[in-house]
């Protein structure tokens, strides 16, 4: 497998949380028994963990719908349903994470460092949780939260010890095949390379990665040619080596004014001047290409370079170059010693915000958005008026219908709770959204008192359950 993506469209789906299960204790001559009904479980999360084994994101590239298990319903009997298990998705060393609009969300380096791309749907509370003081026997349950559903952006950033850089066809490729066991594509045409490609090279006991990038031309720190997309992988390497090509036919370059553009280059781009570099003479095996490399050594030498004269084709020279990195590797580690053992775990920040807005708009309709009424919309079951009713006491509670009769709405006006694309809308009647005159004292359950048989209910209420549940989990992200 040669291919390497190095940027992928990943769309992740966190599970969603099982609903909250609204049962009542039954046992012989205790018929009214308190409610028992357990919460559903929480929605798995979509946690993305670097794992050094995995270099590339072709794996995402091949199959980019992602999506992590749902949590089970609670059930009778105080029985809680069971989480969803979490999708954890392994990505290479120096991923970076960003959203569609192209802003960095996380930057993943280091065994194990991870983040949690979507996260899962929060259970529902069963109606046993729901009981209170007030609300002895209450005849419903929350509906579990869907989990996250986002698009996401992964690039890598290739971490690599070494990184060469240089003109196209200077043969950075080709110096790649012949240190490592890599075959990258090798060709006599400008901008061969695409995406950069990685090697592994042994040299006495120092085991250590190098990479290319594609071809660098004047102006790549602007973007020139392939340029800014792939300064940024040798952003992560501790050593850059400059291949410079010996044999070039082009009239106006020569191996020094060649350092000096891609020199230029790398400083525009900013952030490199600490690293360690040397210098490759490439070609020798060209007899002009010999004559020049020992032309311009002393020059390189002044500027206070290690110079390397090699042939990747004659496989001259790279004994003592790959012995050369593998000492400015070994003194790089030494310096900033890798924290390997770090297990960093980056969530997207809460937005678990108390607050609300309610806006008027145009059309007459009242926005009301904030987290907690959104989310608590998201948990009812509308199809039960206790649910419903309960739904309005929270608002109310948070100041909901103050807001909205300060914002000047009256009986009959349109409010909306929610975004524009997803709301749930009705007509504002405080007393009829609370459900007051259906339900007598609220938090009693009528159904408690019909007398149905015991084996009827119990048939009921799965049924209820059931479909519940399965409009939910019938919900398809994609
Ligand atoms: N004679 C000779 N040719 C070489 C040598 N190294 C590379 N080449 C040739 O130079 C051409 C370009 O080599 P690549 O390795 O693809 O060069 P590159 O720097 O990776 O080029 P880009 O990927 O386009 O930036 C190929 O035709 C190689 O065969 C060498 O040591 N001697
Ligand atoms: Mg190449």
């Amino acid at each position: 497998m040669t291919t390497f993506v190095d940027r992928v469209e990943l769309h992740v789906a966190a599970g969603n949380g099982g609903h909250g299960c609204a049962s009542v204790h039954r046992e012989k001559f205790k018929p009214l028994g308190g409610p028992d009904g357990g919460n559903g479980g929480r929605g798995g999360d979509v946690i993305l963990t670097v794992d050094q084994s995995v270099t590339t994101l072709l794996e995402y590239h091949h199959s980019p719908h992602r999506k992590a298990t749902n949590g089970k319903p609670g059930e009778g009997g105080h029985r809680s349903g069971k989480d969803g298990q979490d999708l954890v998705l392994a990505v290479p060393d120096g991923t970076v994470v960003l959203d569609k609009a192209g802003n960095v969300l996380a930057d993943l380096v280091g065994h194990g460092t991870s983040y949690v791309a979507a996260q899962g749907g929060r259970g529902g509370l069963g109606n046993a949780a729901l009981a209170s003081a007030r609300r002895k026997a209450p005849g419903f349950a929350l509906l579990g939260e869907p989990g996250d559903v986002c698009e996401i952006v992964l690039e890598l950033k290739t971490v690599a010890d070494v990184a060469l850089v240089g003109y196209p066809s200077a043969g950075k490729s080709s110096l790649i095949s012949v240190l490592s066991a890599a075959k990258p594509k090798i060709a006599d045409y400008p901008f061969t390379t695409l995406v950069p490609n990685l090697g592994v090279v042994t040299a006495g006991s120092t085991v250590y990665t190098i990479a290319d990038v594609p071809g660098l031309i004047p102006g790549a720190s602007q973007g020139k040619g392939l340029g800014l997309e792939f300064l940024r992988h040798v952003e992560r390497c501790s050593v850059l080596v400059h291949v410079l090509d010996t044999a070039t036919l082009e009239s106006d370059r020569d191996p020094v004014s060649d350092l000096d553009v891609i020199e230029e280059e790398l400083r525009q781009y900013g952030g490199l001047d600490n690293r360690p570099r040397l210098v490759v003479l490439n070609k020798i095996d060209v007899p002009d290409g010999r004559d020049l490399a020992e032309m311009v050594r002393p020059d390189l030498q002044a500027r206070g370079y290690r110079v390397f004269e090699v042939s990747a084709v004659a496989h001259t020279g790279l004994k003592e170059l790959s012995f050369a990195l593998a000492e400015l590797v070994a003194a790089a580690r030494a310096a900033q010693p890798k924290g390997e053992a770090t297990r960093i775990v980056i969530r997207p920040k809460a937005v678990d915000d108390a607050g609300f807005t309610v806006t008027r708009e145009e059309d007459g309709l009242f926005r009301v958005r904030g987290e907690k009424p959104e989310r608590w919309v998201r948990q009812t079951d509308f199809n039960n008026d206790e649910a419903v009713g309960y739904l309005a006491d929270r608002l109310n509670r948070l100041g909901v219908e103050e807001e909205l009769m300060k914002a000047g709405a009256r009986a009959g006006d349109g409010v909306a709770i929610g975004p524009e694309e997803n709301a749930v809308v009705f007509d504002w009647e405080p007393s009829v959204m609370a459900g007051a005159e259906m339900l007598g004292r609220r938090g009693e359950d009528h159904r408690l008192e019909a007398p149905r048989p015991a084996a009827q209910r119990r048939r009921d209420r799965q049924a209820e359950r059931d479909d519940a549940q399965r409009e939910f989990d019938d919900f398809e992200p994609f």
